[in-house]
């Protein structure tokens, strides 16, 4: 995967890792005070109107990004008021140093009385955040955001947000910004965390990139970058069959728009050839909503074995409004078994809830060619106990489950996960909140299909679907309907 650490993703522990790697050649105090100093200028930049920046620091690392902050924010002439959750003499290590060279005076956490013109600096909990926040922190964060409507700028996290999993621990603040050191956390892009977090600085302190590359896990923000090596060859494929062959299956006469959707779709983003494999019942409700892509008939397993005869035919989306569970099976396992690529969606997942493992053994044992795109429901009809799992991030139960089926996971969401079998996974961040619109999951079906059918492998195709799928969104605009999004879908980035 690529290598640039802007879009690397890092989970505290692994960020623990790599601050105590650093610690061996350079000055850990001299993290904690480039991180404090970085604080310091964003709250300045951020609010020149500020009366007043109310640090409150915690007792550990993260506290002591706070006292570095506040004295910074001290030499540079504003008004400061601290204070600290629990007792400063029990501070150790940098935090101890950073609250020793802070002159100023420092109170309890209770005695913060939120005033108007404050701004509050929140360095409670970062990375070190190990279980819910204390009640006295939830009343703070209470007062705070709730009744007096502060803007907060948080250190490294918003406290109460679990930087491994995005989730709130109790209660956790809502930070209009938020600094980060080096990396984006996981709980930086995974809701509710992302929300939570506000605009995201993401500050160099000067953590060699070497070191962050070795001791990182394979996470990553979704950006082209990553894929556009794997991007199809855009010149001399004149042939349409070049450009590959995408076959998506339509459901019954009452339920036929879901597959157009995804073949609409699978044309705008680049397969040379759709058909659409139709019941026979619904071949003329097809036919008259079709132009650009073939319809051909297919009933039940024997009409699709013999369609398997054409070796032009390798990509399948099955699934957009596909109905029958019992014919669903029959038609996977033949795809399966004939070495097929297939994009399973929507009633395809479904179909496999009272026995996912049949599902899994039919993919498994090669390179992915099977992309699964669930919601979090359809998840859970496949994965159920990882859906139960509440210690598992979003990032980790697309993991698992692709490690499981052996397939590439598209675990969907305002903050969807791609997730590969040998443990890669992708964070994406470009879809607009108005993406989430009945079809528009039968429209991201048909991109990964398309790019499939191209050539592309598994993991990318997907990757760059999830991507190409939000940058439609953001094009069609706030009150599209899935209907707008084929036309939306952009070239290729550059
Ligand atoms: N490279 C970097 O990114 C750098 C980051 N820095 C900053 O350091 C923090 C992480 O510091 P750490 O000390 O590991 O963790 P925290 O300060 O977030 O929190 C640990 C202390 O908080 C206590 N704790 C944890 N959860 C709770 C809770 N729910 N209620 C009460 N107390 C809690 C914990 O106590 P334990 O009893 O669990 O031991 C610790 O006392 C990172 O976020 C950055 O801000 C550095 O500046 C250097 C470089
Ligand atoms: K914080």
């Amino acid at each position: 995967m690529h290598k640039d650490i802007d879009t690397l993703i890092v989970t505290p522990e692994d960020m623990g890792r790599i601050d105590r790697a650093a610690a061996l050649d350079l000055s850990s105090y001299g993290l904690m005070e480039r991180a404090g100093q970085a604080v310091a200028a964003a709250a300045l930049r951020r609010f020149p109107g500020a009366l007043r920046f109310a640090v409150l620091c915690g007792p550990g690392n993260n506290g002591g990004d706070g006292y570095v902050a506040a004295r910074a924010l001290q030499e540079a002439g504003a008004a400061v008021a601290v204070h600290a959750l629990g007792e400063t003499a029990a501070l150790t290590g940098d935090a101890a140093s950073a609250f020793a060279c802070f002159s100023g005076s420092v109170a309890p956490l209770s005695a913060y009385v939120p005033a108007a013109g404050d701004v509050v600096i929140d360095a409670l909990f970062g990375a070190g955040l190990s279980r819910d926040v204390p009640q006295a922190v939830a009343d703070i964060i209470e007062a705070v955001c709730r009744k007096a409507a502060l803007p907060v700028l948080a250190v490294d996290l918003p406290s109460g947000v679990d930087g491994r999993t995005g989730q709130v621990r109790g209660a956790a603040f809502e930070a209009s910004a938020t600094v980060t050191f080096m990396c984006r956390k996981p709980g930086h892009l995974l809701l509710p965390g992302r929300s939570l977090a506000g605009d995201l600085e993401v500050f160099d302190i000067g953590i060699p990139a070497r070191l962050l590359a070795r001791h990182a896990d394979h996470m990553r923000v979704n950006v082209p970058a990553i894929w556009r090596l794997a991007l199809p060859e855009q010149e001399g494929a004149i042939h349409k069959y070049g450009r590959g062959h995408l076959a998506v299956f339509s459901g019954p006469a009452t339920a036929t728009g879901a597959a157009r959707l995804s073949a609409a779709a699978g044309l705008r983003a680049g397969a040379g050839l759709v058909t659409l494999l139709s019941p026979r019942e619904a071949l003329s409700v097809n036919a008259a909503h079709l132009t650009a892509a073939m319809l051909k008939p297919v009933d039940g397993d024997d009409d699709l074995s013999a369609l398997l005869d054409d070796a032009r035919l390798q990509t399948f989306v099955l699934g957009p409004g596909f109905g029958d569970g019992a014919r669903a099976r029959g038609h996977v396992r033949l795809l399966a078994e004939g070495g097929r690529r297939l994009v399973l969606d929507a009633d395809g997942i479904s179909a496999f809830r009272d026995d996912p493992a049949a599902l899994f053994a039919l993919f498994s044992g090669e390179s992915p060619r099977l992309v699964l795109t669930p919601h979090d429901g359809e998840f859970a009809r496949l994965f159920p106990d990882l859906a139960q799992d509440g210690a598992l991030s979003k990032i980790d139960r697309a993991r698992k489950a692709a490690a499981r089926s052996n397939g590439i996971l598209i675990l969907k969401g305002a903050d969807t996960v791609i997730a590969a079998p040998d443990g890669r996974v992708l964070v994406n961040g470009n879809a607009p909140p108005w993406l989430a619109t009945a079809g528009s999951g039968d429209v991201l079906a048909g991109i990964v299909g398309a790019h499939l059918a191209q050539g592309m492998p598994a993991f990318e195709a997907a990757a760059s679907a999830v991507w190409r799928h939000g940058e439609a969104g953001r094009i069609a605009g706030e009150g599209l309907t899935a209907e707008d999004l084929p036309d939306a879908i952009p070239p290729w980035p550059e």
